[in-house]
């Protein structure tokens, strides 16, 4: 079980992050992630009207920074286990069991909640970091388990979103949610 978030999370309010890069150094810059912004730090995700249409904004105003790569997370990972020792526990069966466990402790903080708006505007500052760490979790176990199974995770994102793309062409499945088999052509 998770320890109490308020003892051993940080107090980040919603900052996204932009990143410039000199040098190959990321100097990051904590900037508001939009214009609106709650008394408590977190922000409101403003859904602009188009031809009529709610459409979604948010992932125009939020974005990640360029780094850590994918590559750079696997490395730390592969230091961090080596200084412990612990590769001999890291077998792929025991990384995806340690990732579906971290996904639960994900699935945990959503519980019970309802619905949750994007950009978690009701969160508290230690809810969201709590998140931001179990999310963390859930990516260090995949990267790691990607790298056992030596599956080139960044490439393999990039084959499987063509296929993605095939698969759901947006001029038939506009604004649809469907399933790409429950389509009779
Ligand atoms: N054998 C281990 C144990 C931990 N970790 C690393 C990867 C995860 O990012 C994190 C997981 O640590 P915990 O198992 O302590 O899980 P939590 O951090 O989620 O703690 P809690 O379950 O108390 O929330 O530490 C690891 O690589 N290998």
């Amino acid at each position: 079980m998770a320890m109490n978030s308020d003892e051993v999370h940080g107090l980040n309010g919603d900052m996204s992050v932009q990143s410039t890069h000199t040098n190959g150094n990321a100097l990051t810059t904590p900037v508001k992630s939009d214009s609106a912004c709650c008394a408590n730090g977190d922000a409101v995700f403003q859904t602009p009207k188009q031809n009529g249409t709610s459409r979604r904004s948010p992932t125009k105003t939020f974005s990640f920074t360029a780094e850590p790569t994918i590559e750079d997370i696997r490395r730390m990972q592969a230091e961090f286990t080596d200084e412990r020792d612990w590769n001999q526990f890291h077998q792929p069966r025991n990384l995806l069991l340690a990732m579906v466990g971290e996904v639960g402790e994900v699935s945990e903080l959503f519980q019970w909640r309802g619905e949750v708006a994007e950009g978690l505007p009701n969160w508290t500052a230690s809810e969201r970091e709590h998140l931001a760490h179990e999310l963390s979790d859930v990516l260090i176990y995949l990267v790691e388990l990607a790298e056992k199974c030596h599956i080139d995770l960044p490439q393999a994102v990039l084959r499987k979103m063509a296929v993605n793309r095939l698969k759901y062409p947006a001029s038939k499945v506009h604004g649809s949610a469907k399933k790409y088999t429950e389509y009779n052509d």
